[in-house]
């Protein structure tokens, strides 16, 4: 659940800006994480994501703005707290665990000679579902066998915020979106703050309660899930999130996704064209429809039971939902 707004926030991020040499790579990021919620970081390739997730754990200076972990200023105002006193727990891509040191090992990493590890990698191992696997080494372990290592070992000092770095993008498409289920359950139920940066629109609208779209270094929205899916501000936003449509209709400029639009006979009120292709895409018919004006290509969406037009029909694009 995210905190009322007048909680204070646990990571709060003001005006920062990072660069390599000359180079600026984030520029005025603001970015606020309540306590015992989920932020998405969201961006392309390259716009910044893992620069923000290491300015955030220390790894990286910052040029300006301030960071505060749990009120603390962190980086900014003339200081740099080195990482291991930030209390962020990282989970880098790929995970980056020990290979010589077993599951059970890894997970207590970070509590070495603190009272009650071994009950607390217990409670870890447990929470993860690894039992049969602790006296195992990672070599021996499958890529979301090991995920949910690095994420134990994270978890388990009890951080006052966890940073995930594209946590899934080295499993197939099956196994990503079961473990992104399970991490998710794993999250809420630990009553972490955790910040997660990805590239993938999917992860970010199941997992998150807030999302922060980052487009070349700078955040563009930032919004609850259903919120940027149905009110991006922008077209490179709306974009991010799926096939997405502009089109001028009766003099307005709209964006529509092709679920969004129907098609009709020719001889009623909206855009004619004609049907330029048609791909089959499982739940449904994506159809590609030429407008007779000039405008651009539209996309529109019939249901996979509907009647499908043969490319070459005259056919009229009108809004609203098959
Ligand atoms: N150590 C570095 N020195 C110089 N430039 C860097 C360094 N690390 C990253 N960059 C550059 O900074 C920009 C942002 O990189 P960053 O890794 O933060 O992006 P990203 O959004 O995480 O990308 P990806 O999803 O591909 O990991 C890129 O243009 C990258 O080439």
């Amino acid at each position: 659940m995210t905190a009322p707004p007048s909680a204070a926030p646990m990571l709060s991020v003001e005006e920062m800006s990072v660069g390599y040499g000359r180079r600026t790579v984030l520029a005025d990021v603001d970015l606020r994480v309540a306590s015992g919620s989920i932020t998405a970081v969201l961006g392309p390739s390259g716009c910044g994501k893992t620069t923000l997730l290491r300015a955030v754990a220390g790894l990286e200076p910052i040029t300006a703005g301030v960071i505060a972990i749990a009120g603390r200023t962190v980086s900014g105002a003339g200081r740099h707290v080195p990482p291991e006193r930030r209390d962020v727990g990282l989970v880098p891509q790929e995970g980056a665990l020990f290979p010589h040191l077993t599951v059970r090992r890894n997970i207590g990493f970070g509590l070495r000679g603190r009272a009650g590890r071994r009950e607390r990698v217990d409670e870890l191992i447990d929470l993860v579902g690894l039992h049969d696997l602790a006296d195992r080494r990672p070599g021996s372990l499958s890529g979301g066998q090991r995920q949910r290592v690095a994420l134990a070992r994270a978890l388990a000092p009890a951080p006052a915020l966890i940073g995930l770095d594209e946590p899934f993008s080295a499993l197939d498409s099956g196994l990503r979106t079961r473990l992104r289920a399970e991490v998710g359950v794993l999250l809420r139920s630990s009553g972490a703050t955790v910040l997660l940066v990805t590239h993938d629109p999917a992860e970010a609208l199941a997992l998150a309660d807030q999302v922060v779209v980052l487009l070349d270094g700078r955040v563009h929205q930032v919004g609850a899930p259903e919120e940027l899916y149905t009110a991006p501000a922008d077209f490179r936003v709306g974009e991010l999130f799926g096939e997405l449509n502009r089109l001028t209709l009766d003099g307005e400029v709209h964006f529509l996704r092709p679920h969004e639009l129907t098609l009709a006979r020719t001889g009623i009120d909206g855009l004619p064209g004609s049907v330029a292709a048609v791909e089959f895409r499982g739940s449904h018919h994506l159809v590609s429809v030429a407008p007779t004006d000039g405008q651009p290509p539209v996309a529109v969406a019939i249901p996979a039971t509907g009647e499908v037009p043969e490319p070459g029909t005259a056919v009229v694009v009108r809004a609203g939902r098959s």
